[in-house]
């Protein structure tokens, strides 16, 4: 599903590699705890996987595909089966929960119908049933996430990245999002998640795969194997890693049973996480012009089509009119630059512009 064969990743300007020699594989319904410390490659290895950063060496498989022999336009289209969760959720702020689930969709050109069924479904999963109207700063940190997830998994992709998803929550917040993680898994689809959270990963007993300067230093298959080592180094080859103290306690993931108990009463970072995913989202309104320069001439007219049918069903579905380019309360000169539609959408980082970006839009509506 996930083949990691020899790769080396170097940014440019960099000395070290951020990867260095990585062979791994992960199975098609595998969980996997990517882990390590701040800098040991955990990121690197996520964005090589959506083919947002290339290899420097080796290759790159994803869902029996070489990733070297996608071509950027296609691109969006590989992504498509893959769902993204990151630390800061990087919600759309003026946009309600259904409206965030349903964007991605509306911009792939998925018809009303299937939207209409698949957003409330996925709400439901993720125990934000009947939450849809909210906005996201009515929401808790957790419900924020849950959102993100949501959003992650409506197009139902084989596999879901997750980057230090619950690196903005409280214990027992985590602890719900680590159970839908769970649940999402069990219904088939692989997922890796880059944590420092050494309380979780002792707690879930999947998968480890340990990074260090680079380098994999621990792969081991815990849960159902019971400590089964599927590749083992001398202890003169680790690192040391200084593990995060543990936050999520056996007793938070106990509690956390049954899934989706109503969420987060107990939330305590609601303003951090509100605060924090304005800052990760900046004022994002559905900007038309933006959206007609992001793809290339050939994909420009169905992204904006696509684009132009969901924002006239938006408006219909949250009851608001949404003007082009506008925001809540900022001005033109406070603005941030526009950001990508691939940023808003969460299919990559945003790190601002960078010299390809304009092939790697969502593309023409199939
Ligand atoms: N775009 C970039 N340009 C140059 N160097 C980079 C870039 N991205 C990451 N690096 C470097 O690559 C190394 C690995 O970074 P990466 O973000 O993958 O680590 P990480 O394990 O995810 O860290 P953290 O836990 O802090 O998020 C670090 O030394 C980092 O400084």
């Amino acid at each position: 599903m996930i083949r990691f064969d020899s790769v080396t990743k170097t940014y440019p300007g960099q000395s070290k590699p951020a990867l260095d020699e990585v062979g791994v594989e992960i199975l098609r319904g595998e969980f996997v705890f990517l882990v390590g410390a701040s800098g040991s490659g955990k990121s690197s290895f996520l964005r090589l996987i959506l083919k947002e950063e290339k290899p420097t060496r080796g290759t790159i498989h994803v869902l029996g595909q070489d990733l070297g022999s996608i071509s950027t336009r296609k691109v969006p289209y590989f992504r498509r089966s893959l769902g993204v969760v990151f630390q800061d959720f990087r919600l759309l702020p003026n946009k309600n929960v259904y409206e965030n689930v349903a964007f991605t969709l509306r911009v792939i050109g998925k018809s009303r119908g299937f939207i209409h069924q698949a957003v409330p479904e996925t709400l439901k999963l993720v125990g934000l049933d009947g939450k849809g109207k909210r906005m996201p700063h009515e929401l808790s940190g957790g419900e924020q996430q849950r959102v993100a997830i949501a959003r992650a998994i409506v197009n139902k992709p084989q596999i879901l990245l997750a980057d230090e998803p619950t690196g903005n929550l409280d214990p027992v917040t985590s602890a719900g999002i680590m159970t839908l993680l769970e649940r999402i898994n069990a219904s088939g689809t692989t997922v890796v998640m880059a944590t420092h959270e050494a309380g979780i990963v002792d707690q879930m007993r999947r998968r480890v795969i340990e990074l260090s300067s680079g380098e994999v230093v621990r792969d081991e298959r815990t849960a159902g194997y019971d400590g089964e080592t599927v590749r083992e180094f001398e202890p003169s080859d680790l690192a040391t890693v200084t593990a995060a103290a543990p936050k999520v306690t056996p007793e938070a993931m106990r509690d956390a049973e049954p899934l989706y108990v109503e969420p987060e009463a107990t939330d305590e970072v609601t303003d951090e996480a509100a605060e924090i995913t304005a800052a990760a989202t900046g004022v994002i309104a559905v900007d038309r012009a933006a959206l007609a320069g992001a793809g290339s001439t050939a994909d420009r007219t169905a992204s904006t089509d696509a684009t132009e049918r969901a924002e006239g069903e938006t408006s219909e579905a949250s009851g608001a009119s949404e003007p082009a380019g506008a925001t809540d309360g900022a001005t033109a000169a406070d603005a941030p630059p526009p950001r990508t539609l691939a940023e808003r959408l969460g299919l990559r980082a945003p790190a601002g512009p960078r010299a390809d970006d304009d092939d790697q839009e969502v593309g023409p509506v199939s």
